[in-house]
């Protein structure tokens, strides 16, 4: 479909929104009223400047307040209408939006709301305009898209159509499914935005905090699907309101938005039967099968010898180096780590490689997801892993079959070996986002991999609030974690850190495991003995055990469906290694400890940042 994006997701001037909204890829745009009222461009130089940059006009907007007025003020509304006709005149546009009136509304009369929209519908038609008519959330008398529609319908006007703008219905528990019942030539305009689930006041919360399609927790699919029964053939625009969104770069923000749009019409798509008769009008998205299985993982370090020796201590192998490269393996039962020395960057994980059926599907999924790919110098013999960079910086790799033989570079020979370590798996990832790729990189990862949310959550630190989301694959092959990193996350002296990321082994064995570590020189983060004292007061531990998990930091849950032990390591520079066990069909990641490891490795920053 035609996709367009209001000026007012972004921030900039007009001149750098209508840029970014360009090199983004969009067909066209929304015109915020107050964007065009502070440039200094004429409305002809508007013009000419989206002619230069190939974007369609789509929209401007809001006209406020019109209707359910006295007659008095509605003389001064057209008055008003038929100088913003004029302007678009200027600017070569030719749809308005109206949305309901929220501040001067006295007349709660249908009839002479369905009156007034038909006078204001013909003084559009003689300046060759057309209204789109949108019932905002907290209208005064006109707040649902079914009302909107019922005025539409007896002001009977081929110059006026409805507005459908999807957080006005969902935020409000709205039944989406008579949707379909409009057709879809009175449908003048669609506006697409998702929020989370924040338990507000529906103003504050549509001002504030709409997210592009995805982010959020409303059910877009499903909207996207009610609408595409219609036969809407119009842009399919985004109306983020967002605090975040108007300090972040607007190139990001638009390439962002411009995903969101291609993963509400691959998802919209899923939903509708192949025969639909207007299932091809959605843009499809290049198909994978779902994914299950992270192949490896890469670190780059700066202090490779400090990172193969926190390994080394957990019980990876150190396979060999790369035949041409620096580049090292480490090997611990099904988890393969490549440490990729750098020079002072530190130490983070840089790429997560991927098994996919098809390494040129999975590329394709990344491109057409905004994604740029990223190749290595490699000579003939060596496997060449195809990849993309994703919004947040991340490398990701697709393993396929042709590329599965990678490992032999290094000198692995799967045959041989070590089988104390063969059952250790990859548990989870846990990843740092900055806030301003955040959202982005969820969704980027969600849609390529075809993973699913789980509820997100804040967790307190003493630095500030991290915002963490998972995301899983549906047999949990997959629990890819992204937590979002406070904006100015410093230790106690007010110096910025790197936010540690971290990679978690599940083991069957913790206790056994975290000594051997330890006896082998790992460094384990050392927990407060409030917290066993806490745990004993909510589980009831004796006090032996909670002496011992003490002296190997260990930490713990319990729920309904088992129990979960879990140990970290000490951070090196923006990472750390967690070995976890889960016992029964235990899913969580013991909420509440999050807060406490924050809190350890803040405590842990200060007393022995200057041992190292
Ligand atoms: O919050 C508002 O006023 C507002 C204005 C125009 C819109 O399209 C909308 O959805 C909300
Ligand atoms: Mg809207």
């Amino acid at each position: 479909m035609k996709t367009s994006i209001a000026t007012v997701c972004l921030a900039g001037t007009l001149e750098e929104k209508m840029q970014a909204c360009a090199r983004a890829g969009f067909d066209g745009i929304e015109i915020f009223e107050q964007d065009l009222v502070v440039s200094p461009s004429s409305p002809a130089e508007i013009k000419a400047l989206a002619e230069r940059l190939n974007l369609s006009l789509d929209l401007y907007q809001p006209f406020r307040d019109l209707e359910g007025v006295t007659e008095e003020v509605f003389q001064d509304n057209l008055r008003r209408l038929e100088a913003t006709f004029q302007l678009m005149q200027q600017l070569g546009m030719d749809l308005i939006l109206v949305p309901s009136n929220v501040a001067t509304a006295t007349v709660d009369d249908d009839a002479v709301v369905a009156e007034q929209l038909h006078r204001a519908a013909e003084l559009a038609a003689r300046y060759d305009m057309r209204i789109a008519y949108e019932a905002l959330a907290w209208g005064t008398y006109v707040n649902t898209y079914w009302h909107s529609w019922e005025l539409v319908q007896s002001a009977n006007h081929p110059n006026l159509g409805v507005c459908l703008d999807s957080f006005h219905i969902l935020s409000k528990n709205d039944d989406p499914s008579l949707i379909p019942e409009i057709p879809g030539e009175k449908i003048f305009f669609v506006q697409l935005a998702d929020a989370p689930e924040l338990g507000m006041d529906l103003l504050p919360w549509s001002r504030h905090h709409r997210v592009f399609p995805g982010e959020g927790s409303f059910a877009m699919f499903e909207f996207m699907a009610y609408l595409t029964q219609t036969g809407y053939q119009g842009p399919l625009s985004l109306e983020i309101f967002n605090d975040v969104f108007r300090e972040t770069d607007p190139d990001i923000t638009a390439v962002d938005g411009l995903r969101s749009l291609r993963w509400i019409q691959q998802g919209a798509r899923g939903l509708l039967a192949k025969e639909h008769p207007f299932r091809q009008i959605l843009t499809p998205m290049p198909k994978v099968d779902p994914i299950e299985v992270i192949d490896h993982i890469e670190i780059s370090t700066d202090v490779p010898d400090r990172c193969g020796a926190l390994l080394g201590s957990l019980g990876f192998t150190f396979v060999g180096q790369h035949r041409r490269k620096t580049a090292q393996l480490f090997v611990c039962g099904d988890v393969k780590v490549v440490l990729t020395p750098n020079r002072a960057e530190g130490t983070f994980i840089t790429s997560v490689a991927v098994q996919v059926a098809n390494s040129a599907d999975a590329l394709a999924r990344a491109e057409a997801l905004g994604a740029t790919p990223v190749s290595r110098p490699v000579t003939a013999d060596e496997a060449r892993l195809k990849g993309v960079l994703g919004p947040g910086g991340m490398q990701v790799f697709f393993i396929d079959d042709a590329a599965a033989a990678w490992p032999e570079e290094f000198g692995y020979d799967a045959t041989n070996q070590d089988n104390t370590s063969s059952h250790v798996r990859l548990d989870h990832l846990n990843v740092p986002e900055a806030r301003d790729h955040f959202g982005a990189s969820v969704l980027f990862t969600r849609a390529l991999l075809r993973l699913e949310p789980l509820p997100s959550q804040d967790v307190a630190s003493p630095r500030g609030l991290v915002h963490s989301q998972v995301l899983q694959s549906p047999d949990a092959g997959i629990r890819w974690v992204f937590n979002q990193v406070p904006p100015t996350y410093t230790n106690r002296t007010g110096e910025p850190v790197r936010y540690p990321g971290h990679i978690a082994l599940a083991v069957e064995d913790i206790e056994t495991r975290a000594q051997a570590a330890i006896d082998a020189g790992l460094v384990v983060l050392p927990i407060a003995s409030n917290y066993y004292a806490d745990l004993h007061a909510r589980f009831g531990i004796d006090h032996e055990t909670l002496q011992r998990w003490q002296s190997l930091g260990i930490l713990y849950d319990r729920n309904a469906e088992g129990e979960f032990l879990h140990v970290y390591s000490e951070t090196i520079g923006g990472l750390f290694i967690e070995l976890v066990q889960r016992i029964g069909d235990y899913q969580d990641y013991g909420p509440g400890n999050a807060a406490v490891r924050l809190a350890a490795q803040d405590h842990y920053e200060q007393h022995h940042r200057t041992k190292r």
